[in-house]
């Protein structure tokens, strides 16, 4: 049987990657499982909420149990991508790297596995303004990630979402696959 295709989104905050993946999700022509990061940090604060008791005995910061437990998920998170590739589904990575340590810790777990890189572009001022219009993300979250994550810029593909429609950037990677999908998309070897 052969493996899935990880297709890999890489994009700041608000740049579309969550949109393009809807359109990637609603067409038939090649199923995809869509797995983001977001789903795996919530999931773990919501058990972590009902485990937790009113009262704790010694106080931490947020910031401190991020540091505990958060490269632990994202490792399960890259561990997960990689099995459902190995299961033979298609998947969509849906998640901000932003640091060469993610970088390379997401390209080791899934070097051996066919992968679509794709670079979900915007301009830090549609960003901006993206960020205003939806109103749940922190203002400024997509212009400080911006040059760390267009930084790991060698794209199988790119979609520039200002001038493609979230269904538009969906037929264009579909296109990229079906083109290339016996021979030429890479196995995790950047
Ligand atoms: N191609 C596009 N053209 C115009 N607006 C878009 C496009 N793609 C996404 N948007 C809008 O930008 C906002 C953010 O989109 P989306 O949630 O897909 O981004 P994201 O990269 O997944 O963000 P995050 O990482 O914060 O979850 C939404 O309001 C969406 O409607």
């Amino acid at each position: 049987m052969k493996q899935g295709l990880i297709v890999l989104l890489n994009g700041t905050s608000s740049s579309g990657k969550t949109s393009i993946s809807s359109e990637l999700i609603r067409q038939k022509e090649i199923l995809f499982h869509h797995l983001s990061v977001d789903d795996f940090f919530n999931n773990y604060n919501d058990f972590i909420n009902r485990k937790l008791p009113d009262e704790l005995p010694r106080e931490i910061d947020h910031q401190a149990v991020s540091q505990i437990v958060d490269d632990s998920i994202v490792s399960v998170y890259y561990s997960t991508v990689k099995l459902f590739s190995e299961m033979g589904l298609n998947v969509i990575v849906d998640t901000v790297i932003d640091n060469d340590k993610r970088f390379s810790e997401f390209m080791d777990a899934c070097s051996g596995q066919p992968l679509l890189y794709v670079g979900v572009l915007c301009s830090r001022e549609e960003l901006v303004r993206r960020e205003q219009a939806r109103g749940d993300r922190h203002i400024g979250l997509a212009t400080s990630q911006f040059d760390n994550v267009y930084r790991f810029n060698e794209y199988d593909l790119e979609v520039n979402t200002e001038q493609l429609n979230p269904a538009e950037c969906a037929e264009k990677i579909l296109n990229a696959i079906k083109s290339d999908i016996h021979d030429d998309i890479r196995r995790g070897s950047i």
